[in-house]
């Protein structure tokens, strides 16, 4: 992109006298207004790397023209080096830097001079656009490297098939959920559900079969849940759930409930229609003193035991 500076001046045969002084500059475009009011319409349409601004111009004068663009968020930055044939003396030339000109050059112009100043604002555009340039590309980077870390965070924690929490996000969280329990003294359940002979189903139906059940029982799992409670798939065909403030009573009906739901599911794999029933152990810490993550896997695990010890298709609370 080839850098553009815009000249301002009221008169056309200056404008030309500029160009022509510009001529030399191969590497630049020219853009021309005859008014400030054109030149800020100019300046607002496209990026400037430069503006040459007339001071004298009717209606609204240079000065006027730069602290609009001062004010100008999108503007601000561009500099601005005055043209000026009135008096050289001290106060207009501090009125035109308060103005925001970072230059100023005295009519008639000495083409060396301005070129070489042309030049050097140019230059400097260029190294703040090559910066710019360096700074997207490393947001670009970054933001690629905060995406992968995201989804490599997700792969760790995320069973790929069903879309749950694996066993490793379980451990972490039952941690920090007895943490809860013991600091607000809320009661925390724990169910564990185990699909009803799915071995049958995979031998019957096939693996894939065996699969759309696993992701159809998590979805169900999900939809059936609380925002609170968290559902987990254990390993195979087994599941797990974390009931928040949920005392044993409650969460019996709670996976009551979730037993009989799952057993109306219909599941279909190649025009092929079957269902499933689960079996259930669960313990929470109302009935359970001194609870840890182990004590509540090992108690839930046994109380699944009795549950499928007893005929399957119910669920086994701790007695
Ligand atoms: N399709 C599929 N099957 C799986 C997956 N993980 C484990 N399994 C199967 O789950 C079945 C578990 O069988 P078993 O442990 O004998 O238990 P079961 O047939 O459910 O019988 P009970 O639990 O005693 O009611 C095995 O056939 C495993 O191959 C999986 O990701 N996909």
């Amino acid at each position: 992109m080839r850098p553009t500076v815009l000249i301002v001046d009221d008169h056309e045969e200056n404008l030309l006298a500029l160009e022509m002084l510009l001529e030399q500059e191969r590497d630049i475009e020219i853009c021309r207004a005859l008014s400030g009011k054109e030149a800020l319409r100019q300046l607002l349409g496209q990026e400037f790397a430069l503006v040459l601004l007339d001071v004298q111009m009717p209606e609204m004068d240079g000065f006027e023209v730069a602290e609009l663009m001062r004010a100008n968020p999108s503007t601000r930055l561009i500099p601005i080096i005055f043209i000026t044939a009135i008096s050289k003396e001290e106060r207009y030339r501090f009125q035109g830097y308060e103005a925001g000109a970072v230059d100023y050059l005295y009519k008639p112009l000495d083409s060396f001079i301005l070129q070489s100043k042309v030049q050097v604002f140019i230059q400097l555009w260029r190294q703040r656009r090559d910066l710019e340039l360096a700074y997207q590309k490393l947001e670009e980077a970054n933001q690629c490297i905060i995406n992968q870390k995201n989804m490599l965070q997700k792969m760790a924690i995320q069973d790929h098939l069903t879309g749950l929490y694996q066993r490793r996000w379980f451990d972490h969280l039952i941690k920090s959920e007895l943490g809860a329990v013991m600091r607000t003294n809320t009661p925390l359940a724990l169910a564990i559900l185990d699909i009803d002979h799915f071995k049958q189903i995979n031998d019957s139906y096939g693996h894939l079969a065996g699969d759309v059940v696993l992701v159809g029982l998590a979805a169900t799992l999900k939809n059936a849940m609380r925002e609170y409670d968290t559902a987990f798939r254990f390993g195979g065909e087994e599941f797990a759930v974390l009931l928040r403030g949920t005392t044993k009573v409650q969460a019996i009906k709670v996976c009551q409930r979730l037993r009989m739901m799952l057993e109306q599911e219909h599941y279909v794999y190649q025009g092929q229609e079957f269902r499933i029933t689960v079996s259930i152990g669960l313990c929470a810490t109302d009935h359970l003193p001194d609870a840890t993550r182990e004590r509540m896997i090992e108690q839930a695990d046994k109380e699944l035991y009795r549950a499928k010890a007893a005929g399957r298709n119910q669920v086994c609370p701790e007695s």
